[in-house]
């Protein structure tokens, strides 16, 4: 399996289009588009890395995973009344749906939606004590408490939040958030500018490879049926309008961030963590994604077969 690893950074290396980093976050935009990295956690304990995978990097929006995990966990299918769970067919960003649908989110992946998940989990508290939560409930499924929010990033996101306050705004006009939207927007900027790297991140993804726990350490974070569903919702959902594509190409729940990362699941096997800063035109991981499609090529373990 190393070997397997080494091979894909090494093609990963020698790639020429890289794709362009997220520079509508000039935070973001400073990252080097050259750096790659993989870890492969297997729920056997291994765990097998190439490239530069202790690099701590913006998560994101698979930080949209960790808080629609601790939102079930607190709401359980009450959740629902709040988010859709079916796929968008529009960017990330989009805010054309929320009007003809009365400003419900089609799903907790896309912007909206994850806005509305944070808006439910803070039920009445500050940012800094929702925060708080987010923070531990990614340091305990990781198992590192080394890990932080990279403020700058989330600074640079809420001096640039006009598109993001835009979709706050127009959900809070339809009655769908419940907090002050610079409050909710502060925690939704910081839950996205948590910094991890591949190693810490597959890690944390772990207990979704196995019927909700982290096989390694024997901690159950979930019942089997929500880990099954959030599978189905990252396979569905956790690409945005190249949902579709995603599944096509390599077949596994999956989800990415504008930081360039992606964590995808093999369920049974273990879960995978890539990182390259450049994106595709739907902001999804160009490398990473075409690291992906090699490991299932050569593993066997999309969910679809070979
Ligand atoms: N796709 C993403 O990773 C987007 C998350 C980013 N924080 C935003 O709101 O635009």
């Amino acid at each position: 399996m190393q070997d397997l690893i080494d091979d894909i950074a090494a093609a990963m290396a020698k790639a020429e289009e890289r794709g362009k980093v997220a520079d509508y976050i000039p935070e973001l935009g400073h990252v080097d588009p050259q750096q790659f990295a993989i870890t492969l956690a297997t729920v056997d304990g291994q765990v097998y890395s190439a490239g530069c995978a202790t690099t701590p990097f913006s998560i994101q929006s698979i930080s949209k995973v960790f808080t629609l995990t601790i939102a079930l966990g607190q709401m359980g299918d009450s959740l629902w009344t709040k988010v859709g769970r079916e796929p968008s067919g529009d960017p990330f960003n989009s805010i054309v749906q929320l009007e003809h649908e009365s400003g419900k989110p089609r799903n907790p992946f896309i912007n909206a939606g994850a806005i509305a998940v944070v808006d439910a989990i803070m039920m009445g508290h500050e940012p800094k004590e929702t925060l708080g939560e987010i923070l531990s409930f990614v340091r305990y499924i990781a198992d590192d408490d080394s890990i932080c929010f990279d403020h700058a990033v989330a600074a640079s996101e809420m001096a640039h939040r006009d598109r993001n306050a835009s979709l706050a705004h127009f959900m809070k006009a339809f009655g769908h958030l419940r907090h002050d939207v610079d409050k909710v927007l502060g925690t939704y900027f910081h839950q996205c500018a948590i910094a991890m790297s591949c190693e810490q991140l597959a890690h944390a993804g772990l207990f979704l490879a196995s019927d909700g726990v982290n096989k390694p350490s024997g901690i159950r974070v979930v019942a089997p049926q929500r880990a099954r569903r959030i599978n189905s919702l990252m396979m569905m959902c956790g690409h945005y309008d190249a949902s579709g594509e995603f599944a096509f190409r390599v077949g596994l729940p999956g989800k990415s961030g504008v930081g360039g990362g992606i964590l995808a699941i093999a369920p049974g096997h273990g879960a995978i963590a890539v990182w390259s800063p450049g994106l595709d035109a739907y902001g999804n991981s160009l490398l990473g994604t075409q690291a992906l499609e090699m490991f299932v090529q050569r593993t066997g373990w999309s969910v679809f077969g070979h």
